[in-house]
């Protein structure tokens, strides 16, 4: 075998491991985007997967500027797209893939000028509507659900969602880091640097570490999708099987308590006085569980009354206690529960949440003075 040249003269070249050089990665990306964003305020938006980022995004638009015509127009089209590959999906992976009318449905070309023809198409498959009653996709999910009771609509060339169907339908995946104005109505509306928000998908890499990007982060908003207290996930970071609320702790744990080393000065110093906002979402669907499945499926050393104030009274108290790590300052936690469906709701929340940032900023303005 002909010696390696290389490392004779020069040794092995140390060994990096995957993580580390997507961690290498990440730190690149950041100090690319560092400089452009570091004169502007954000809100960064974390949660698990399915823990309602993008309707809480969603709602925060329509209690902002609102989704003007295009904005619909182009979102109409995203439904349209999506309902096509969710029926495509199904047909192609059912036993009736190979029956030559499914076949001329999967391979029938679609340009946005026909998506409502290959929805069509797709639809009139003989066997579909069993189908899709078979399909646990359709089954469980509820938007997909609501989206079959829109397809008389869907199915026109120039469908324009409602704020009802923006909320409700799925969309295509959305990119890993998604940012929007925040600027529901109020006072602060007047301030000439704008609040954004900027939600965070969690397998882009550690979230806490994308964290250090928003040195001037106001306030974190920590989404937790509450119905699922009874359920289990993989914890990406540990690769562990826990219960999600159990999950969503250490998540939450892990980004309040990022060690500062992280940042560099100024960044830390806005990250000290940030303040940690913790959203109880799907609060619709944990109410009506609750009367199903009692609470201690999720805190097995619970006593309090099967009730959601109470439960959600003894959450707060569990992430609050989470602070403390690497000298974080003590303080508290606010807490939201909402429904992210509800327009009206939402539009009250998104206004508390702004309110109570707003305090804290002329808060940190007296104290500086
Ligand atoms: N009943 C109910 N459903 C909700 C609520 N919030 C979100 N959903 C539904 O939950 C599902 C997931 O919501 P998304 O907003 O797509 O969640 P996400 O966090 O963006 O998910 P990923 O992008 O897949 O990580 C959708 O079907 C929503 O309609 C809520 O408060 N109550
Ligand atoms: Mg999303």
């Amino acid at each position: 075998m002909t010696p390696n040249r290389t490392s004779r003269w020069f040794g092995s070249p140390p060994k990096i491991d995957a993580a580390t050089v997507r961690s290498n990665e990440i730190d690149k990306q950041l100090t690319k985007e560092r400089v452009t964003i570091r004169s502007r305020r954000f809100l960064p938006l974390f949660g698990a997967p399915g823990a309602g980022r993008s309707t809480f995004l969603r709602q925060a638009k329509l209690h902002g500027s609102g989704y003007n015509a295009q904005e619909r127009e182009e979102l109409g089209i995203s439904i349209q797209t999506s309902m096509i590959s969710t029926l495509r999906l199904i047909l192609g992976s059912a036993s009736i893939s190979d029956d030559p009318a499914v076949q001329l449905a999967l391979s029938s070309q679609e340009d946005q000028l026909i998506l409502a023809d290959t929805i069509q198409q797709l639809l009139a498959v003989p066997l579909m509507k069993g189908v899709i009653e078979a399909s646990p996709q359709f089954q469980t999910d509820s938007s997909l659900q609501y989206m079959m009771g829109l397809i008389p609509r869907i199915i026109t060339s120039r469908y324009t969602p409602t704020d009802i169907d923006l909320l409700r339908c799925k969309f295509p995946p959305a990119p890993p880091i998604v940012e929007i104005p925040f600027n529901p109505p109020g006072p602060w509306n007047g301030s000439p640097r704008q609040t954004t928000l900027v939600s965070v998908r969690r397998d882009i890499g550690l979230q806490r570490k994308w964290l250090t990007l928003f040195g001037e982060a106001e306030a974190i908003i920590f989404l937790v999708d509450l119905s699922r207290y009874d359920q289990t996930e993989c914890f990406s970071e540990t690769e562990e099987e826990l219960n999600c609320i159990r999950a969503a702790m250490r998540e939450f744990e892990s980004i309040c308590n990022v060690p500062f080393m992280y940042f560099d000065s100024a960044a830390s110093a806005l990250f000290r006085i940030s303040s940690h906002i913790v959203v109880f979402n799907k609060f619709d669907l944990f109410t009506e569980k609750l009367t199903r499945i009692p609470f201690t499926a999720c805190f097995p050393d619970y006593t309090g009354p099967n009730e959601p104030a109470a439960a959600v009274e003894y959450c707060t108290q569990r992430f609050q206690a989470l602070y403390g790590v690497f000298g974080v300052r003590q303080r508290n936690i606010r807490t939201w529960c909402t429904n992210c469906l509800d327009v009206d709701q939402m539009g009250v929340t998104l206004q508390e949440i702004m309110q109570s940032i707003f305090r804290r900023r002329l808060h940190v303005v007296r104290e500086a003075w």
